[in-house]
Order: C-alpha cells, then structure tokens, then sequence
C-alpha cells in the first residue's frame, strides 16, 4: 500500500475497475445504496473478481438492513463494508469478521474515529456521492488524528490541496472521476490519482 490511501468509488465497467488498479488506486466501491451508481450482486461480483488482492474491494450501504449487508458483501466477495446510514456499534459488531474492514462514512466532523467500532472513519459532505463539497477548508474543522479518508465534491483539480489542507490519510471520489453522473472517464480517473499522488 503507496503513502497516500486513494480510493475511487461507484465502479459499475470492467474497463474502469481496470483502469483504477492499473493507475494505482487503493480501494474501489461499490454502491450497494440506490443511487444512480447502483449494481446488482452479479455485476459487483464479476467486478470484484477483477481485483487484484492488494487493493482493497468496497461495498457502499446506505441505511440497509444487516442481512443484506452481510449478504451481498459475502456473495460478491467484497473485502470493506462502508456505511452512510446511522447504525450503532451493535451494527458494527455484528458485521465483524476475519478480514473485513469496517468504514463509517459521516458528516459529522466531530466524531471519535473507532468509537462505533469501526476500522477507519471516513469524512464526507451531508449527500454522499453528490459531489459537493465540505467546508473541510474552515479554520473551524479540526481534523481527526490518524487514518481516516476525506470525501466530497473531490477532483483532480482539488484534491491536493484537499490532502495539504486536512492532512487527510486518504481520499476518496465518485462523482469528481465522472464524465457524466454514474459514468467514470478513465483520463479522471488517472488525473486524479496522479494528482492526489504526484510521482516523484
Ligand atoms: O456514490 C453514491 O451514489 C453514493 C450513494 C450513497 C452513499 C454513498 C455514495 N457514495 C459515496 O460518496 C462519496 C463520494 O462522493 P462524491 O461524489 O465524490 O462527492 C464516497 O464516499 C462514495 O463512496
């Protein structure tokens, strides 16, 4: 895993799950939630299949029932559970088990990370996956200490200083690496990889 934590979210083509692990992205999403991103099992699972084991395989919930949510991530073989709903830390504990992540997805900014149990915490604007961005630039955000991932309204136009700004240990896009709403470019997606993780 590269120093900066990159993941690209709401993946619906082979072409452009290829094309995030080829351009070096960490993780790739899944929206299990209804959104215009949405995929059935079947097509989750063929895209999880393409995957390489370094790079972590996400599913996105949003307010879903724990059989579903354990029922799809195990039928597709998804690796990380994200949640956008307001489940408890019985939700959370319930969910664990050996080799899955658990990802708290909040707007928020003053949470604890871990305090629901959770893996990693991940900060985003009040509508998930509508691209629009947080004041994450306020003087007034204070910044969680530790791993967690910023999201909202990120492209490869702002997500450096995003990463300068927060100190974010991660970042992660849907909308900002789409040519069209639920359609991801494969030239934003490798722009805002490079641009979140400049060669050196
Ligand atoms: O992408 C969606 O449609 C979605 C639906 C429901 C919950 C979460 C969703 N996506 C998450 O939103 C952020 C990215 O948002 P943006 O489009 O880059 O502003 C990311 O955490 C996605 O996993």
């Amino acid at each position: 895993m590269s120093d900066l934590f990159i993941k690209i979210c709401g993946l619906r083509a082979a072409r452009d799950v290829d094309t995030c692990v080829e351009a070096g992205a960490d993780a790739i999403g899944f929206v299990f939630a209804p959104s215009a991103r949405t995929v059935d099992a079947a097509t989750a699972r063929r895209l999880a299949g393409r995957v390489p084991d370094h790079v972590l395989t996400v599913g996105v919930f949003r307010g879903q029932p724990l059989t579903e949510v354990r029922r799809l991530t195990e039928e597709c073989g998804i690796g990380a559970v994200q949640l956008h709903g307001d489940e408890g830390p019985e939700y959370y504990e319930a969910l664990r088990g050996p080799g899955r992540t658990l990802i708290r997805a909040t707007s928020q900014p003053r949470v604890v990370p871990g305090e629901l149990g959770e893996d990693l915490l991940l900060l985003d604007a009040p509508e998930p996956g509508s691209g629009k961005p947080w004041n994450w630039a306020s003087p007034d955000f204070a910044a969680p200490t530790g791993r967690w991932l910023l999201a909202g309204g990120l492209h490869p136009g702002n997500v450096r200083h995003a990463i300068e700004t927060t100190g974010a240990w991660g970042v992660d896009v849907s909308s900002g690496v789409e040519s069209e709403r639920g359609v991801k470019s494969g030239d934003l997606i490798r722009a805002f990889i490079e641009a979140a993780r400049p060669r050196r």
